[in-house]
């Protein structure tokens, strides 16, 4: 079997994230779904939420529908590392995305979810792409929906074609041969603890050399921008008149009016290079001659993240084969 589904970015202006539907359950409830590779717990914003929490979202009622079963005595808690989380209850149920059907997938109903949460109303949660061991479910963890559907894909593989302001897609079960060009450089993948971890082999800024040293990270679709270290960012805003690491902006910012270089990051032998456009993330407050800078420092981070603006100048193939390996290719 195979699937393929859009990934539609829920903001005009700059792609924050993106959103894929899912149909849960029976009759149908779909919801838009955010598909994170950086973590690995289906959650949904549902019926068991207060509805101070609600805020826009389209929510999963169990009670609505006829194959769902509570996971008796199961409950969840997931906190992201920039402080947003939420927690709730289980549930199984069958669960669509682009035609591939899963069923009885652990859906974790939301019973309270963070600020950030309900005020982004164009994600209603989010699908764990992320290794199984990363699930928070207790006290049995719970498989991903790309775990459970592995068994019957075609190919035990879903790749993502995210792109700059429209829709992408995600797919699974299948390397579409007509979304990328050239050749796919595959490279290791280190999924301890549970991360799509590989090494990029290193970076260039705007028309510079090539700097060949090996940056290991994470593939994160859930995160909307890159952090790495800070060799690599001080090099880069050494670039870019008035920049300065704002600590009351939370990062680097400069003058929107600024001029940005690309920046080019390597996987094996092959060269990825982000245009200066998408190197702005956004004005630091909407008006603001201020923008935020689309590389920040993965000091305060832990681990090093290529975010949705590394993901959505390549296709990517995340291959969850024995050994899992990952795949960039131009396109
Ligand atoms: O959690 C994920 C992927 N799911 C994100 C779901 C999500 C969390 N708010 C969301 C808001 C909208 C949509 C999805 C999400 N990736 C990882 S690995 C390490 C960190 C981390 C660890 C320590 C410090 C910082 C990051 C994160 C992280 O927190 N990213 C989100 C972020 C990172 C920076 C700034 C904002 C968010």
């Amino acid at each position: 079997s195979t699937g393929s589904a859009a990934a539609v970015p829920i903001n005009a202006e700059f792609d924050i994230a993106y959103v894929t539907p899912v149909t849960l359950g029976t009759p149908p409830q779909t919801l838009q779904l955010d598909f994170d590779s950086g973590s690995s717990d289906l959650w949904v914003f549902s019926s068991h939420l207060p509805t101070s929490q609600i805020r826009g979202q389209e929510i999963y009622a169990p009670n609505k529908s006829s194959t769902a079963k509570l996971l008796d005595g199961h409950s969840w808690s997931i906190t992201y590392g920039d402080g947003s989380g939420s927690r709730g209850n289980v549930y199984t149920d069958n669960v669509t995305v682009g035609g591939l059907m899963v069923e009885r997938q652990a859906i974790e109903c939301a019973q309270q979810v963070s600020s950030s949460f309900t005020s982004e109303a164009h994600i209603d949660g989010l699908v764990g792409l992320g290794f199984s061991t990363l699930n928070t479910v207790s006290p049995k963890s719970q498989l991903t929906f790309f775990d459970n559907a592995k068994g019957a894909l075609d190919s035990p593989v879903f790749t993502a074609d995210l792109k700059h302001k429209q829709a992408g897609t995600y797919d699974f079960g299948f390397i579409d041969k007509a979304k990328y060009t050239g050749e796919i450089t595959y490279v290791p993948v280190n999924n301890d603890p549970g991360y799509w971890t590989f090494s990029s082999s290193g970076y260039a800024v705007g028309s510079g050399n090539f700097s060949a040293s090996p940056i290991s990270g994470i593939a994160d679709t859930g995160t909307s921008l890159i952090y790495l270290p800070t060799a690599v960012v001080t090099a880069y805003y050494r670039q870019v008149q008035g920049a300065t690491n704002s600590r009351s902006y939370g990062g680097y910012v400069f003058p929107c009016s600024a001029t940005l270089p690309s920046f080019t990051f390597g996987v094996g032998e092959a060269r990825f290079t982000i245009p200066p456009a998408y190197m702005s993330y956004a004005a630091v407050t909407p008006g603001s001659s201020t923008c935020f800078g689309g590389l920040q420092s993965s000091n305060g981070v832990g681990i090093n993240i290529w975010g949705d603006l590394a993901l959505k100048v390549a296709f990517v193939v995340f291959n969850g084969g024995t050994p899992p390996t990952i795949g960039w290719a131009a396109k």
